[in-house]
């Protein structure tokens, strides 16, 4: 995918996000390392959200950094992209949604046709192509948002509660497109409310409570021996705040 250049380690080193006084992300730090799935968990208001924009770049941290293989910054085209709960798609085709994505990347004006329909091809998705991407249902233009994130070729996903909006069946079919991006190589970093679906996708947890980071953890280990009393609670369902 992009040969032996990456901007992996993501290094988190006392990221900070702080509001009318109150440090909503608070002195968080974390690695994400090449080809992991790291999934962000916590309770209602824990900063899960805030961390992934801050990491995306779309906040800029009160304090602290993020680091890409050492840079502050990635050079170049971002190579990182990230999904939201619910996808915002333009007044044009589900293809053209793809394409203008395109727009501001590395490929070619001649190729961007290509690459998009390759990327609904890819997904099952071609016999929406033509269709108003606006139009299609919430299951629809969320894996029309993930192929178009995947066309971007980006190293690094950030996934912010893709399937919190879905169906069980559009929600196994975007747990399977996150299954596929791994498989290609791309590194996962994404945040649910679905303990179910943590076990199946996660390598590792982050488990934020009052945007603290308490556990950077395996996730095996994370579900079989929290180290703290709130992750405990969270795992029972008894810690929703
Ligand atoms: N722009 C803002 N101004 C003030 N408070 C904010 C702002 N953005 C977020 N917050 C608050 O910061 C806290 C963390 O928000 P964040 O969206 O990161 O939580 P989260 O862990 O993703 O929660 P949820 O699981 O409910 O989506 C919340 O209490 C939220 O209300």
């Amino acid at each position: 995918m992009h040969g032996s250049f990456s901007i992996l380690p993501l290094r988190a080193d006392g990221l900070t996000y702080v509001i009318r006084g109150r440090a909503l992300v608070d002195n968080v730090s974390f690695v994400v390392a090449r080809g992991t799935r790291t999934i962000i968990m916590g309770p209602n208001g824990a900063g899960k959200s805030l961390t992934l924009r801050l990491c995306h770049g779309l906040l800029q941290p009160s304090s602290g950094s993020v680091t890409w293989n050492g840079a502050a910054q990635v050079n170049g085209r971002k190579r990182h992209a990230m999904v939201f709960q619910r996808p915002v798609m333009l007044r044009r085709s589900a293809l053209a949604n793809v394409v203008h994505a395109l727009s501001l990347t590395r490929f070619s004006s001649a190729d961007r046709q290509a690459r998009a329909s390759e990327a609904l091809a890819r997904f099952g998705l071609a016999e929406l192509a033509r269709r108003p991407a606006r139009i299609l249902s919430g299951g629809e233009q969320q894996r029309l948002a993930m192929a178009r994130a995947w066309a971007l070729d980006p190293e690094v996903l950030f996934l912010d509660e893709p399937t919190s909006a879905l169906d069980p069946a559009a929600t196994r079919a975007v747990e399977e497109m996150i299954e596929a991006f791994h498989a290609d190589g791309m590194t996962i970093v994404m945040t649910t409310h679905d303990l179910g679906q943590a076990r199946r996708l996660a390598d590792q947890v982050l488990f934020l409570h009052h945007g603290r980071l308490l556990e950077q953890t395996p996730a095996e280990e994370f579900f079989e021996r929290p180290r703290s009393e709130a992750a405990r609670a969270f795992i029972k369902g008894e810690l929703l705040w």
